[in-house]
Order: C-alpha cells, then structure tokens, then sequence
C-alpha cells in the first residue's frame, strides 16, 4: 500500500518552460549583481562562492571568474549544488516582487490537495533548492501549496540519477521502500528510485508515449488511477 508520494517538479508538477523560459533566464540576469551586491554582507552568498571555486577550479578571489562560471552553469542547466542554491536565493526576489508566480498544473494542484487529505504523506525531491521547492509551491499559480507537503529534498541528499539518494531518502522517511511511489518525467532518475524498491510512474505530459514496461500517466489523474489500482 502507498502511503508516501514523493514528487519531482520540473516536467511532473510544473512546466518544464516555466523552468526553462522564466525561472533560468531571470537567475541568468539577476545571478551577477546578487552576488557582487550581496557578497560582502552574506556567509551564505560566500559560502556558495566557495563551493563554486572548489568545483569549478576558479580562484575564490576571481569573482568575476565565479560569475563567469554561474552563467556557463546557468546556460548549460547544470544541477550544481551551490548554483542551485544561488538561483533559490535569487528566485526569491522574483517572487517577492511578483516578477512571476510559481507554474503548477491545474492537475498537479488538485491532487496534491486531495492526496494530502486522503492521508497521504507528500514530499518533494528536486534538483532545485529547499528554498527553490518552497517557493514555486509558496508562490504558486494556485496559491500557497506547501501546506500539502511534509518535507523537501534536494540535490544535497544526492543527485536524482543516483540510487543511493533514494536510499537516502528512504533512510530519512523511517518507511518501507515499497510504500513510496516516485513521480518524475526523467526514466533515469525513475530506474534509480525502483533498483531501492520504490514504486515509480512516469509523467509524459507531451508527445507520444514511449513502448514500455513501466506505469506512465499523462497527468495527475492518472497517477490517482495507479494508486487506487494499488
Ligand atoms: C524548484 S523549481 C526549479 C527547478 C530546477 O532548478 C531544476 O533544475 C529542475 O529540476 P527537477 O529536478 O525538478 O527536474
Ligand atoms: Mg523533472
């Protein structure tokens, strides 16, 4: 029996183009001046800066350089640890200034309410930021939805192709592998969550459905069938 649902956001709860053509362009030209301007007086923008050099092999000094870096990152969707936080940070600033709010399917925010009231414990894991997770819910088009949700992860448990991050989670939740279904447009990052035990189904919102063994769902409701069928 699934008791847990543990979702990804991009191409599952929330539009990849709303990642692509809102969220990144705007780290893309807000990136540079929030780290000169906010360097001086943040440990966190500073520690991030540090974890950039150490990754990237750029003087810690070389701020420019580490811009430079952040923007390559940026460009090329990078699922860094220190970018992704930077761009949470950043994103903030875009909410709180009502630059944008937060894309959700209509689907996406109906069921996450009605499996919350089903009993159901919800979690995220993104390559996003916790920040980042709390904000597009936060901030959503259907108003604030982290109320649904018991807990977020993100790439700091490890990355989302690596088994060992579910293992992790899993770890973190004190529950059977079985009683998590995973939700995620990427097969990848679905395979690494069953080799743990976890239950998957793969979210194709567009395009044709590839031949395959695996559950898939065009929406939410369709994962609501997987799950009464379970
Ligand atoms: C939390 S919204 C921004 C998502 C993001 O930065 C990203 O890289 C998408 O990752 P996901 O794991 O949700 O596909
Ligand atoms: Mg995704």
């Amino acid at each position: 029996m699934i008791r847990v649902i543990l979702t990804d956001i991009e191409g599952t709860t929330s539009s990849i183009s709303f990642v692509h053509d809102v969220l990144f362009p705007y780290s893309a030209e807000h990136m540079a001046d929030f780290v000169r301007e906010g360097e001086a007086d943040s440990t966190d923008i500073r520690e991030q800066l540090d974890a950039v050099s150490e990754a990237s092999g750029v003087d810690r000094d070389d701020i420019e350089g580490l811009i430079g870096v952040l923007d390559t990152w940026i460009r090329e969707d990078r699922k860094e640890t220190p970018l992704k936080t930077l761009q949470g940070m950043v994103w903030e600033q875009g909410y709180q200034q009502g630059a944008f709010k937060g894309h959700i399917y209509e689907d996406a925010a109906e069921y996450l309410q009605r499996w919350h009231d089903r009993g159901l414990r919800l979690f995220v894991y993104s390559s996003g930021s916790v920040k980042a997770q709390k904000l597009i819910f936060g901030f959503s088009e259907a108003g604030d939805l982290t109320p649904f949700f018991s807990g977020y992860f993100d790439t700091r448990i490890g990355g989302k192709k690596e088994p060992d991050s579910y293992s992790n989670i899993i770890n973190e939740l004190g529950v059977e592998p079985r009683t998590v279904l995973f939700l995620s447009d990427v097969e990848a990052e679905l395979q690494a969550a069953e080799s743990v035990g976890m239950q998957t189904v793969w979210l194709i919102r567009e395009g044709d459905i590839p031949e395959t063994g695996r559950p898939v769902a065009r929406d939410f409701a369709d994962v609501d069938r997987f799950l009464l069928k379970r």
